[in-house]
């Protein structure tokens, strides 16, 4: 039973979880997590692939059991109370599954009824609006886009105006407009009172949209803050160009590159020009160079940087 009204709106208690797998033997994916996420909190759990978020909200959402440790939603335990627990989420998966041969208002419809609501049109009609999706809703759902489903997805999951919205990669390959379109109708929910539980590999939505950051690698949480704490935190500068010739070995070590671009942390002012000065020593010829605040994503590098340099410290019995 719910303990009290102001009872977290999800408490993830010593959550473990292993999988008996052919190549890794017993595996820990999740390893004592605990978290409690506050009503009305925008949270963003972030992590590399298979840093074991998507366990972490299958376990949420009633489709998996923990191996040990439990989770209550607004005091309800997931599994011992599924249904009051159930109810009371709005869960948007990574995966579109649907019937093909439903129409979009019948899809919704259908899931309304799983939840004993009816006659839920009004509500109904209010998320297509919101989610652009108006001029959709007698379409099969198989005559929709990708992003189209997506969007269903999200009204699907927002049928039966659910206190607490878990996002589980909402805008993973989808175009701008919906991203937009998803985040205006969301952030509103949320300041309308709703709890939103967001995993996202795009760092600047997390960076936009969430109050805390969680952060997990190998099934462990290894930072947990208010965003902008994690960004005062890390209060370095980057220096970031474009190059196409190989950096001198002094800089290679620590600079992050994607493709051309380069970006490379640093401490003060000093290390700056010492950036600067190695770089033109080495003859390197630069291009659309900039100095900037470290973002969501540096601080992300970082801190998976030095969570994985102390595994291998601990590792190599160092400490
Ligand atoms: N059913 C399963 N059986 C065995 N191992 C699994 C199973 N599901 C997940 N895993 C493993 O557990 C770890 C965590 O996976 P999970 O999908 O939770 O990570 P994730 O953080 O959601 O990753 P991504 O960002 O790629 O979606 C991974 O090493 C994965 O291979």
């Amino acid at each position: 039973m719910p303990t009290s009204i102001h009872a977290p709106a999800v408490s993830f208690q010593a959550v473990s979880k292993e999988y008996a797998t052919p190549h890794r033997g017993r595996f820990k994916a999740l390893d004592a997590v605990s978290l409690d996420i506050r009503p009305g909190e925008f949270l963003g759990l972030l992590g590399p692939n298979g840093a074991g978020k998507t366990s972490l909200i299958a376990i949420l959402a009633g489709l998996s059991r923990a191996t040990s440790g439990r989770v209550l939603v607004q005091g309800f335990d997931v599994q011992q109370d599924f249904a009051q627990a159930r109810k009371r989420l709005g869960i948007v998966p990574q995966e579109l599954v649907f019937d093909p041969f439903f129409s979009v208002r019948e899809t919704l419809r259908f899931q309304s009824g799983y939840f004993g609501i009816r006659h839920n049109d009004d509500w109904i009609d209010e998320l297509l609006h919101h989610l652009g999706l108006s001029d959709k809703a007698e379409a099969n759902m198989r005559e929709l886009s990708g992003g189209m489903k997506r969007r269903v997805l999200v009204a699907q999951a927002l049928v039966h105006r659910p206190p607490i919205i878990v996002l589980d990669e909402p805008t993973a390959g989808v175009d701008v407009e919906l991203r937009q379109t998803l985040w205006h109708f969301i952030d509103r929910l949320n300041r309308e009172g709703s709890t939103v539980l967001l995993t996202t590999h795009y760092l600047e939505e997390a960076e936009a949209l969430c109050h805390r950051i969680a952060m997990l690698r190998q099934g462990r949480i290894v930072a947990l803050d208010q965003t902008s704490n994690l960004l005062s935190a890390a209060s370095h500068t980057v220096v970031q160009f474009k190059t196409d010739q190989a950096l001198p070995s002094a800089l290679a070590g620590f600079a992050r590159v994607t493709g051309r671009i380069v970006q490379l942390p640093a401490q003060s002012v000093a290390e700056v020009e010492a950036h600067l000065a190695a770089l033109r020593e080495a003859g390197i010829r630069i291009d659309d160079l900039e100095i900037r605040r470290a973002d969501l994503e540096d601080v992300f590098v970082k801190i998976m940087g030095e969570a994985g340099a102390n595994d291998a410290a601990v590792a190599g019995g160092v400490r």
